[in-house]
């Protein structure tokens, strides 16, 4: 995988694969701070508007209620930080439990990749909790929605 500028501002870095992924493959970890409900709210709101935004929000309805894992990549991430999201994407996450009770956000290829292609993921996965349009949407497919789908945590 190799991080390069995608050429479009709005859209700033992109990452791309290096080799053939199989469907099914695990790609990355989305790795960064793990913050509370409260903290990611409080880092997102001042800050929205027009920025790159590295806060992945995600809710898992139990019996008991919703868990909100909300993982921060500004400072602290690893390559997935880079990718963008795609109304038509090659990557899907999943929320894995290794032991622990935080989960991993784990980034899996949907369908077959080839070399070159970008690597990406929606950001309205089946665990964003209620979701709100965001800024405007460059990933440029055919069955693009217009807008970067958002969690409601990040707009209030
Ligand atoms: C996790 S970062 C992705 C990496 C980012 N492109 C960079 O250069 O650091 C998420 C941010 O990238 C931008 N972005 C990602 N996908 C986009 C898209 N399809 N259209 C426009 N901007 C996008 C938005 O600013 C979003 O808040």
């Amino acid at each position: 995988m190799s991080v390069v500028h995608s050429g479009i501002d709005q859209k700033r870095y992109q990452v791309i694969a290096g080799e053939a992924i199989p469907k099914g493959t695990f790609v990355s970890q989305y790795l960064g701070e793990v913050l509370t409900p409260d903290e990611a709210r409080d880092r997102l709101l001042p800050s929205y508007e027009g920025k790159n935004n590295y806060i992945l929000c995600l809710a898992e309805n139990f019996d008991q209620g919703v868990m909100l894992t909300c993982i921060d990549a500004a400072e602290f991430g690893n390559v997935s930080r880079f990718m963008n999201h795609s109304c038509d994407a090659n990557l899907e996450i999943k929320l894995v439990r290794t032991n622990i009770v935080i989960p991993r956000a784990c980034l899996f290829a949907r369908r077959d990749i080839a070399a070159g292609e970008e690597l990406c993921y929606n950001y309205g996965t089946e665990y964003t909790e209620e979701l709100t349009l965001g800024p405007p949407c460059h990933c440029g497919s055919s069955n693009c929605i217009g807008f970067l789908p958002v969690s409601r945590i990040a707009t209030g």
